[in-house]
């Protein structure tokens, strides 16, 4: 049964339709990867996935609770981590950690354990007592990806989880990822990178003007690179007119 549910999705800013027609679900055990370029809706759908905002039509489920009417059930039983956000300045990550957990309701001694095995895994032991402000953008963004996993959430939104990490980090939090969600829990990536998609994701949907215009399920060997479907699909253009694949692909990883 889908764990993330969304059917016929429409929501405009003012005269700016964001998202419309937005279809896909996302069942356990599954890495699912958001793929598009800029102003495709990746960042309206997350939000109306994760109760910040309602739909102007259609319906969203996660977990089988309506995140619109239900934000801070749907925000509890969750993991979010948003795109550029920053952990608050004035606190340590331990401080702050603590405070994600009591917001959570979760056991100060289950707090404190976590929190030592992702300083641990991400390398950031030394910084625990640390201030934020004090931090560089890749430590607060290792603090931001533990506290999306404190809870251990079943369902797990990223808006591009490895902004700002260092080669071997991302290698670290990719395989992370890629066994969490085979740990039965459903893991939804968004990211403008198709090497990352292509590394680490089950299954993508591939966003263009606010919907899906294809799918891929990268376990059974689909035929084509996803760099030519989404080209094809998002662009186009044909790859095989293509001077360099190369060029093209650091290209799209905005
Ligand atoms: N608060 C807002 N007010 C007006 N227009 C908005 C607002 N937020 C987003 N939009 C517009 O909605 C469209 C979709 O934006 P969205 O942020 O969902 O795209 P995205 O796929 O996440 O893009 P990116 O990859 O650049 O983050 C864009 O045209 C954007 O300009």
């Amino acid at each position: 049964m889908a764990v993330i549910q969304v059917g016929g999705l429409r929501k405009s800013y003012g005269d700016v339709i964001a998202v419309d027609g937005m279809e896909f679900a996302v069942e356990r055990g599954e890495l699912y990867g958001f793929l598009g370029p800029n102003g495709a809706g990746k960042t309206t759908t997350i939000r109306a996935l994760t109760g910040q905002l309602r739909p102007d039509r259609g319906t969203v489920r996660v977990l089988e609770t309506d995140p619109a009417a239900e934000p801070i059930e749907t925000r509890r039983r969750v993991g979010i981590l948003p795109e550029q956000q920053s952990p608050p300045s004035f606190l340590t990550p331990r401080e702050y950690l603590e405070f994600v957990g009591d917001v959570r309701d979760i056991e100060p001694e289950r707090v404190a354990a976590q929190t030592d095995a992702w300083a641990d895994r991400l390398g950031f032991e030394s910084k625990l007592d640390t201030l934020h402000t004090d931090l560089s953008r890749g430590q607060q963004q290792k603090v931001m990806i533990t506290q999306a996993f404190l809870h251990e959430p079943d369902v797990v939104f990223i808006d591009e989880p490895l902004a700002n990490l260092d080669p071997l980090v991302q290698e670290q939090v990719k395989r992370f990822l890629v066994s969490y969600a085979a740990g039965d829990n459903a893991v939804f990536v968004s990211t403008h990178n198709i090497d990352v998609a292509e590394d680490i994701c089950t299954r993508v949907g591939i966003v263009a003007d606010g919907r899906i215009v294809t799918e891929r399920s990268l376990e059974d060997g689909d035929d084509g690179s996803l760099l030519e479907v989404f080209l094809d699909r998002v662009t186009g253009a044909d790859v095989r007119d293509a001077p360099s694949l190369d060029g093209l692909e650091s290209e799209l990883e905005v």
